[in-house]
């Protein structure tokens, strides 16, 4: 008898520890497997060392803007080659979001509370990603277009969206077509009044030649930058209906924003600065959305490869990032009289600009 019981309760303690083992094993190759797709997830996203993003490798089939494709005087030629917006998906302009498959989404999904609304090859990616870093922003990697194509599907959509925030992290998006989009706003108004508005400026002209650049490494059967920057180049007379030159008119599109938010909800970022001086930048974005300044020069290095201040290495983990091919692209040189005349062009904008938002920006 007492054999039996001794035996029995060898039995199940031995059986005990066998489930206890078969558990443990279990959760072991979970937690290996997370490990692998996480790890599989940043190479995907991230470039190592000099080869990067995927950005506009995503971009393949480049697209216009909205905005392009809705402007009446946008040439006839650049309007048919867009593809149907249904065959558009809805991130099409952007790189995939690296930290989502690693990140456990604790919290809850919230409204951004601050939005980089442009401008278009303004510098807008260095600056999220930069801002991703910060351990109390949390933002979406790709570009939502709620405000301009994705409206109709409603606010839950777009939050739907958002990585979740724990207290006291800041859920973002960039979108750079917002700043030329008619709608936008009052529709973000009406989401938020109190929504911080970031705008990353660069030199109208230098902006769109990028702008420009980025069309033809998509379609290269374009005409020279010199023929479409012009209505009549004898007379000199500038087209300002293009897209790639009137998104540089700043301080028209500004002016819509001003309709609905004051001037302290906004911050602008110089361009040029964020490449010479990020962690500078850094500094004020930071000050800007409340932040503590933990986002320094402490990680920001200079690639010569790249030519572009890249992010160090994480303590945690991977490599250096530098952002992807499509951004700090070679561009084709423009005749400099055209340079030269699109400065004219500009410089009672920029002016205006100046003026509107109490910063020189020195693209004179
Ligand atoms: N750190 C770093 N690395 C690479 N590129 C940088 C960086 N900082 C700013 N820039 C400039 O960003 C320009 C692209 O701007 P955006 O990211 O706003 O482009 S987009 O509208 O999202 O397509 C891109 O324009 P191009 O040089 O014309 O390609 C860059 O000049």
């Amino acid at each position: 008898m007492a054999f039996w019981s001794g035996a029995s309760a060898l039995g199940s303690k031995v059986s005990r520890r066998l489930l206890f083992m078969f558990t443990l094993s279990l959760s072991v190759t979970y937690l290996f497997y997370s490990l692998m797709s996480c790890y599989n997830s940043l190479q995907e996203n991230y470039v190592f060392q000099g080869r990067l993003v995927t950005e506009e490798a995503t971009l393949g089939s480049s697209h216009f803007s909205q905005s392009e494709r809705t402007t009446p005087g946008f040439r006839a030629e650049e309007r048919t080659r867009a593809p149907p917006t249904e065959a558009r998906p809805d991130f099409s302009t952007t790189d995939s979001d690296p930290r989502a498959n690693c990140t456990l989404d604790y919290g809850v999904k919230k409204l951004p509370q601050a939005i980089i609304i442009g401008v278009k090859k303004g510098g807008t990616r260095a600056l999220l990603e930069a801002l991703r870093v910060h351990p109390d922003v949390r933002a979406v990697g790709n570009e939502p277009h709620f405000f301009d194509r994705n409206y109709e599907k409603g606010l839950d959509w777009y939050r739907e969206l958002m990585p979740s925030t724990l207290e006291g992290q800041i859920t973002m998006e960039k979108t750079p077509s917002y700043f030329v989009t008619n709608h936008a706003p009052k529709r973000i108004h009406s989401m938020a009044r109190d929504i911080k508005l970031i705008m990353v400026v660069r030199n109208p002209v230098t902006r769109a030649i990028s702008d420009y650049t980025q069309t033809l490494s998509k379609r290269p059967e374009i005409p020279t930058f010199e023929v479409l920057a012009f209505k009549n180049r004898t007379l000199g007379l500038i087209d300002a209906s293009w897209s790639a030159l009137r998104i540089g008119i700043y301080a028209l599109h500004l002016e819509s924003w001003m309709q609905y938010f004051p001037l302290s909800q906004m911050h602008f970022v110089s361009g040029e600065r964020l490449i010479v001086d990020p962690a500078g930048e850094m500094a004020k974005v930071q000050d800007f959305l409340g932040l503590k300044r933990i986002v320094t020069d402490k990680h920001f290095y200079f690639n010569k490869t790249k030519g572009f201040p890249c992010l160090k290495k994480p303590e945690d983990s991977g490599a250096p990032r530098c952002l992807g091919k499509s951004k700090g692209r070679t561009h084709p040189q423009i005749e400099p009289e055209v340079i030269r005349r699109l400065h004219k062009f500009y410089k009672p904008f920029n002016m205006m600009f100046y003026q509107m938002t109490g910063q020189n920006f020195e693209w004179e």
